[in-house]
Formats: structure tokens, sequence, C-alpha cells
């Protein structure tokens, strides 16, 4: 049963490669006539996970050839988090041009976070420089990662530390796909949007009443989650595309991450951690880091992880079944990106809707709020 509504059209406004964020319910059918205007040619390479492929491949392909596209190939890596792996970013190359690409060839991403990234950075690179389309498939990949052209793959010296930025030329977010992904992965995305909330403020108000139905997989609640998700995220990249503000800028869409990176990496992109879950533990870390600088109100962390865990999520590092050892979470947070000559910096709160980068947080300080929190050494 699909939602009626028509597609919402949000632009993001970069010059000289503006483009529209489309969110609305069976846009995958239609795919073909909604992507043309926004490419030099209807010809195009897909790729997906393998358990996307299964579900929804098909009826992207009839609604690109019912639009006249040639589909060159349609490839598929293994689902999980592992793929954003220097390995299968080789294999992906060189099936993309043994399909015969050319320059006029767009790389359509139909998957998560994990697809979007690694398709991404492939059509950053070969051939330096395919046009790219993203068709998100998660709630985290509707609301945060098919928005904005970061692309990437993880290092064994961390997350996400090979990439490019490259923009999409269009981003097709059909909500009507959510329906078949498993509940943890609908929470997991969440996170960001909770993430997106405490950076907006009245956004955050929405998440604490409507949180709950988002994660149940209510239709409203979702588009709603995805449409603001995906305006905030606009603003901000289009302000700092390349996060290089001094003023905080688009590095503050890194709330949380400075921590959930450290323990995604150290949980060795398994699958026993999702980068939202990873996410959510660092929200309520940053909010805790923010009270011992005395910087927001003593209640923000309880009322950060409250809400957190009321829609499933781990809110603490005790939450894991894991532990962590200090030397190790300080060592993966010292190779973060946002790093300014050998200093950490922190995306902070002052409370919802006021967030902003700090760069002179004294290690002592992160290491007892870590070892507080059962980081062990
Ligand atoms: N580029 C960015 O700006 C940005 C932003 C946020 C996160 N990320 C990255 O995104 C990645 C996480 O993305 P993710 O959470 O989407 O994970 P993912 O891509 O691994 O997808 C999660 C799982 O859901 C399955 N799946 C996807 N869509 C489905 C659907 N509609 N129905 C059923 N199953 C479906 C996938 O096969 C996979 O097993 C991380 O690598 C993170 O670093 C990037
Ligand atoms: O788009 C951004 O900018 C973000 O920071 C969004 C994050 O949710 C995302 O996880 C991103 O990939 C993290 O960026 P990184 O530069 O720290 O790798
Ligand atoms: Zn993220």
């Amino acid at each position: 049963m699909h939602d009626h509504t028509p597609p919402a059209r949000l632009p993001v406004p970069l010059s000289g490669r503006a483009y529209e964020v489309v969110v609305g319910d069976g846009l995958l059918a239609r795919a073909g006539g909604l992507i043309a205007p926004a490419l030099p040619a209807r010809r195009v390479a897909i790729v997906s996970d393998a358990s996307v492929a299964g579900l929804h491949l098909p009826t992207l392909e009839v609604g690109l050839r019912e639009a006249g596209f040639e589909i060159r190939a349609s490839l598929t890596v293994p689902p999980g988090e592992a793929s954003k792996s220097f390995s299968q970013f080789g294999t992906l190359m060189e099936d993309l041009l043994a399909a015969g690409i050319d320059r006029q060839t767009a790389v359509v991403a139909l998957g998560g976070g994990v697809v979007g990234d690694l398709a991404g950075y492939a059509a950053a690179s070969a051939l330096r420089g395919l046009p790219f389309v993203q068709i998100p498939t998660t709630l985290l990949a509707q609301v945060d990662s098919s928005v904005g052209g970061k692309t990437g793959i993880n290092l064994r010296a961390g997350k996400n530390l090979a990439g490019a930025f490259h923009q999409p030329r269009i981003v097709l977010a059909d909500t009507g796909v959510l329906s078949t992904l498993p509940s943890r992965e609908l929470r997991a995305g969440y996170a960001e949007v909770a993430k997106h909330g405490l950076l907006q403020g009245a956004l955050w108000d929405w998440c604490e009443a409507n949180g709950a139905k988002a994660v149940a997989g209510d239709a409203a609640a979702l588009r709603h989650a995805v449409l603001e998700s995906c305006r905030l995220k606009a603003a901000v990249v289009a302000a700092d595309e390349r996060e290089e503000s001094p003023e905080g800028g688009r590095a503050l869409l890194n709330l949380g991450h400075t921590f959930g990176h450290a323990i995604e990496a150290e949980c060795g992109y398994d699958g026993s951690l999702l980068h939202g879950e990873g996410v959510a533990i660092g929200l309520g870390l940053a909010a805790r880091l923010s009270v011992i600088l005395g910087l927001c109100e003593a209640t923000l962390p309880e009322r950060v992880e409250a809400h957190l865990s009321a829609v499933g999520l781990p809110a603490r590092l005790s939450h894991l079944p894991r532990r962590f050892t200090l030397a190790a979470l300080m060592a993966r947070m010292r190779k973060d990106k946002k790093v300014r000559d050998g200093a950490l910096r922190f995306v902070l709160l002052r409370g919802p809707g006021q967030a902003f980068t700090k760069d002179d947080v004294d290690p002592a300080l992160v290491e007892a709020l870590l070892r507080s929190e059962g980081a062990q050494g």
C-alpha cells in the first residue's frame, strides 16, 4: 500500500553542484524519469549489496529501463560495514571498468550508507570522476549519508580514513523501502535523527515526542524525520561543504562521532556494533563531556540517554557486552579527521540547538570520563 503524498523536493544549494533530495513513497519504480534530467546520459552502473539487491533491485531496474536507461552492470557487495574496505573498493573499480563505463555513465548507489560511501568513492575515482546518484534504502542513509558528498572507506587505522568529497547529482529517498528494513537498522538510523535533533533544537523536542513512532515504522514520523534531517544537513553542507569553517560549520555534523567512531573501530566492523549504535553512545558521552566542562545543565546527559534508551539504542559504554581499553580508545580518537595541530577537537553542547566545536579539551578529562564509563586502564 503506497502513501500517495506527492514527493517533496529539497534543494542542496551548492554553487555549481546544486542538486535535489527527492523524498517520497514509490520512487524506485519511477527512478528513470526522476533521475534522467540530472544526468548527461541514460546510462548507469548500479551498485548495491546482496540483501538490498534481492529485495529492491528488480523494481529499480524496471523503473530505469521504462525511461530508456541502459544498465551497463548491476554489481553487488556483501552486506555490512566490512565492505567499506580497500579490497571491495578495488574489486568494484575493476568490475565497473570491465562493464564498459565511460565518463557519461552514472554510478547509482542502491543501499545503505555502506553502499553509498563505497560506490560514491568509486564514482569519485573511476576515470577521475563519474556522475553519481544516491538511492538510499536505510533510514540512516535517507536522513544522513546520501546527502552532502562524503564518500569513503575504512582503513585499519580507523573509520572513513580514505575518501573523497563527491556530490551526487540527485538523491532519491524512497520511504516505502524502509518497510523491509530490520528494526535494529531502523533504530541505528534513528541515532542520526537524534543527533540532528540535538544540533537543531526544535527537532530534538520532536524526537522526544515522536521518536518512538519513528522507530516503530510509522510512515508519517519517518517522512518527517527524513525531511527535517535532510533540510538541516543541506543547509549545513551548503554553508561549509568541505568542513573547513573555523566556526564549527560542517564539523558539527560530527556530534557524537569522535567517541562513536573510536568505539566502532575497536569493535572491528563485524556487525556487533552498528554505526548508529556507536553514534548513540557518542551522543551520551558528548553530553557528559559538556557537563564536565561546565558547558550545559547537569541533567542533559540523563535526558539524552533516557531518550536513546527509550527508542532501544545503547546510550552508554556500559550498555555494550564488550569492554574497551582506555589507551586504545584514546589512540583511535587521536586519528580523528577533526584533530588540529595534534589536539583533539570535540563537538559539544550548551543544550539542544546549541552545539559548537572545542579544540582545547584536556585529554585527562576525556580519559577520566571514559574510565568512569567503564574503559579499562
Ligand atoms: N557519508 C556520510 O555522510 C555518512 C553519514 C552517516 C553514516 N555514514 C556511513 O554509513 C554507514 C552505515 O550505513 P547504514 O546504517 O545504512 O548501514 P548499511 O549500509 O550496512 O545497511 C544496513 C543493513 O541494512 C540492509 N538494508 C539496507 N536497506 C535495506 C532495506 N530497505 N531493507 C532491508 N534491508 C536493508 C543492508 O543490507 C545492511 O545489512 C557507515 O559506514 C557510516 O560510516 C556515512
Ligand atoms: O556529513 C557529515 O559531515 C557527517 O559528519 C555525518 C556523519 O553522520 C557521518 O558518519 C560521516 O561519515 C562522518 O564523517 P567523518 O568525516 O568523521 O568520517
Ligand atoms: Zn554518522
